[in-house]
């Protein structure tokens, strides 16, 4: 006992004595464990936490989230925490933060600076179940290799084509493709890829349902850039499908193929380098394949020697046109380009104020390309500023083309003009042309936007037939060239689209007045291009003189002189008079060529009263056909100041009605008509001369390769034709009665739109109905 005394004792001494260290120690070691427990659990999550994908590469790493969460995210706004930020919380995914800003094309502020295009590489991606896409896949690779190897025995070895890579969805890593573009070596930072995707389509679920889904995912996430997939060249898709079960895309064929496309439009920032292929496994499948794929290689070529895709596809220029697909994402471009349109009415043309000397025009009375005479529309007018901003392309001084809202829906499957329907013309493959930009006329409908310069006489400098040839036909392609990425464009159609078969001479101003018009139908025919020419019943001279044309047109825009005057606003005082004279040599002529009235209606201005009044003008000209039409609101300032609403477009039912009337009254006077055609869709109705009826069938359709033929011959040897000689039989659909639409083509209704009125009151470069 007294030992352990002595022990406590001596203790506590020692505590007296060293206790201050003695706390300074315990204190010391008990930080020290601290931060070593708190160094050790900040290390091992953040090495576990990283994706070995293409992501994790990129400065903004993510994990992937479910689309569903990702819209609640992006409703509350919220950007994520990358996940090698720090400490990983245990317990829900917590993302805290700012939705970035989406922009077309994915560029956020990107600091990655591509390197300009020196190669490509092109990427097969297919999906196979039976092995048919797998077949044609590889076909495509061998052709891709070929082409590949071609390039390489060029001059050039710094730029071209790369041997194809081939990839199966079904074994790919979805990160390492479609999140973001795989980056270029460091060795050839120039190279670029081209995504190539061959699918099937199947109605039930397959790995294309799971490959839909991703992508729509990807597009979906928002802490991925939209438009994640700009930095590839481009893409394009070939669908395969079953006609014989699924005969119509509304039915489903090719369906998967569509979606892709449509889906990979968005996440390339709408870099559709040739538009979307198909191909019936039953049928076409091979040449289908065969011409996209040629298609894809011409593009290919073309990339390389431009450094992108060219105008109208996204990553060098502007898209040409709108569509659902688009308007999701960037709605308001396509406003904007429309407000900023001007109305030339507004503008004072090329400085001509106040009326045009009266005169009479003759076909002497040419003023030659002296270096004395004005150009009609020089370049640095407010006219060409104009209609080139609508979209016209100026060819030399006085020549314009533009491509037609129906030329842009028949490359789309939408259908054609009502022509198609009557005439047999398909309207991907028309060109609208004048060698005219000048009229004779300021008519109260122009849907020309009083962008033309108007005149009695030619007083400006003329150019040659050969340049204005040259030049549209030039002006014509490279407009289609520039709706091959615009969505739904056809890639059999845009094929097709790339040799013009008709011309329509109507656009803007008046052909006829153009002095060397015959020689300039004479190039077209040369080639085999339909020549349909319109003219206003105001130059007789002209229209004497006109050689054959594949089918001549005479607007009758109203019955009697006070009418006339009140529409067409004719510059010649005599305008009726040249009108009469026009009527007659339209009967002469109506043996050799088809002749056609067409008639456009305005409810309170030509309609009302005026049966009997055209009846007597299709007495007096007999014309082999007569069109009667709707006329076609466009909202200009020259139509408002004529007091032009949307209450004097009339309704089909009035122009039915209209033209119910106007037959009976030919038939009570033996004029030997007939109600033959319509196209409901435009508002159009056909009258025909019984001539057309044979065998109680009508045949208003042309037959465009036997018109060449009779023309060569009546060429070679005189031997003349007549209108009869090369007439088709009329499409049953397109029969009075049956409303008109190619059963083939894709019926699409515009959203919000009044469909009983006389095509759509559509904005003005919308609305040629030539
Ligand atoms: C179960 C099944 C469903 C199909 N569904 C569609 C369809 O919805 N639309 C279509 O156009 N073709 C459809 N097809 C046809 C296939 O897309 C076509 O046969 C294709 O060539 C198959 O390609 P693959 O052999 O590469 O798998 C279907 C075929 C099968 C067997
Ligand atoms: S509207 Fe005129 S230019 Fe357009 S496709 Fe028809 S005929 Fe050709």
């Amino acid at each position: 006992m007294a030992g352990d005394r002595v022990m406590a004792e001596g203790l506590l001494a020692v505590w007296h004595a060293y206790r201050l260290h003695i706390l300074i120690a315990l204190s010391a070691l008990f930080f020290a464990i601290r931060a070593y427990r708190t160094l050790s659990r900040s290390k091992t999550p953040a090495s576990a936490s990283v994706p070995s994908s293409p992501r994790s590469q990129s400065p903004g790493k993510l994990e992937k989230l479910p689309a569903t969460q990702n819209a609640v995210l992006e409703k509350e706004n919220v950007k994520p925490v990358r996940a090698d930020a720090g400490t990983k919380p245990s317990g829900p995914k917590r993302v805290q933060g700012k939705k970035p800003a989406k922009t077309i094309g994915g560029r956020r502020g990107s600091s990655e600076e591509l390197q300009p295009i020196t190669h490509i590489q092109p990427i097969i991606f297919f999906a196979s179940l039976t092995t048919n896409t797998e077949r044609y896949a590889n076909v495509l690779l061998e052709d891709l290799r070929a082409a590949a190897q071609k390039q390489s025995n060029l001059e050039n070895p710094g730029r071209g084509l790369l041997p194809p890579q081939i990839h199966d969805i079904s074994y790919i890593d979805f990160d390492d493709f479609f999140v973001s573009a795989p980056k270029p070596p460091s060795t050839s930072p120039g190279t670029r890829y081209m995504y190539c995707i061959l699918v099937p389509t199947y109605n039930i679920d397959t790995v294309l349902s799971t490959f839909l889904g991703d992508l729509e995912e990807t597009h979906n996430d928002f802490r991925i850039d939209t438009g994640s997939l700009h930095q590839l060249a481009g893409y394009s898709v070939f669908g395969f499908g079953d006609k014989e079960e699924w005969p119509t895309e509304e039915e489903g064929f090719c369906t998967q193929a569509k979606e892709i496309d449509r889906w990979m439009s968005k996440l390339t920032g709408r870099k559709r380098a040739f538009p979307l292929g198909m191909g019936d496994i039953k049928s076409d499948v091979d040449a289908a394949l065969k011409d996209w794929s040629q298609g894809l290689q011409e593009t290919l070529s073309d990339i390389l020697e431009n450094g992108g895709l060219g105008e109208g596809v996204a990553g060098s220029g502007d898209a040409v046109e709108s569509d659902e697909e688009d308007m999701d994402d960037d709605d308001s471009s396509g406003k904007e380009k429309k407000s900023s349109m001007v109305d030339l009415e507004d503008i004072k043309m090329g400085g001509d104020s106040g009326p045009l000397p009266i005169d009479f025009t003759t076909v002497g009375k040419v003023v030659s390309s002296e270096a004395s005479a004005k150009e009609m529309v020089p370049k640095t007018s407010p006219t060409y500023a104009s209609l080139t901003k609508q979209g016209y392309t100026i060819v030399g001084s006085h020549s314009g083309v533009k491509i037609c809202r129906w030329t842009k829906s028949a490359l789309r499957g939408r259908g054609s003009c009502y022509k198609y329907s009557f005439y047999g013309i398909r309207s991907h493959l028309c060109m609208e042309a004048t060698p005219s930009l000048s009229c004779s006329n300021k008519c109260i409908f122009c849907w020309r936007h009083g962008t033309n310069p108007v005149g009695t006489t030619w007083r400006w400098k003329v150019d040659s037939p050969e340049l204005i040839f040259q030049g549209v036909k030039e002006g014509h392609y490279k407009k289609i060239k520039m709706m091959k990425g615009v969505p739904g464009v056809r890639a059999e159609r845009f094929a097709e689209a790339m040799r013009i078969r008709h011309c329509a001479l109507s656009l803007v101003g008046e052909p006829i007045f153009y002095p060397h018009i015959n020689r300039f139908l004479e190039m077209l025919h040369a080639e085999h291009i339909s020549s349909f020419m319109v003219c206003n019943a105001q130059h007789p001279d002209q229209l004497e003189n006109l050689h054959r044309v594949t089918q001549l047109y005479v607007s009758i825009d109203a019955s009697n002189r006070e009418s006339l005057r009140k529409i067409d606003r004719p510059l010649h005082r005599d305008f009726w008079e040249r009108f009469q004279r026009c009527l007659d040599i339209l009967r002469e002529k109506r043996h050799v060529q088809r002749t056609v009235f067409r008639l456009t209606l305005v409810k309170g201005f030509n309609v009302d009263d005026e049966v009997i009044g055209y009846a007597d003008l299709v007495e007096k000209a007999l014309p082999c056909l007569i069109e009667v039409k709707g006329v076609t609101y466009c909202g200009t300032s020259t139509s408002a100041g004529a007091g032009l609403t949307m209450q004097n477009v009339p309704f089909y039912e009035e122009i039915t009605s209209f033209v119910v009337a106007l037959n009976a009254e030919l038939e009570r006077r033996g004029l030997g008509y007939g109600l033959a055609a319509e196209h409901a869709h435009s508002c159009c109705v056909l009258l025909a001369s019984n001539r057309f009826h044979v065998n109680g069938k009508w045949h208003t359709r042309i037959d465009y390769p036997r018109f060449f033929e009779l023309l060569e011959k009546e060429k070679a040897d005189g031997t003349s034709f007549t209108p009869e000689d090369y007439m088709q039989e009329t499409e049953e659909w397109a029969l009075w009665g049956n409303g008109g639409f190619n059963p083939e083509d894709e019926r699409v209704h515009r959203k919000g739109k009044n469909r009983d009125r006389a095509i759509d009151a559509a904005p003005v470069e919308d609305v040629s109905t030539s």
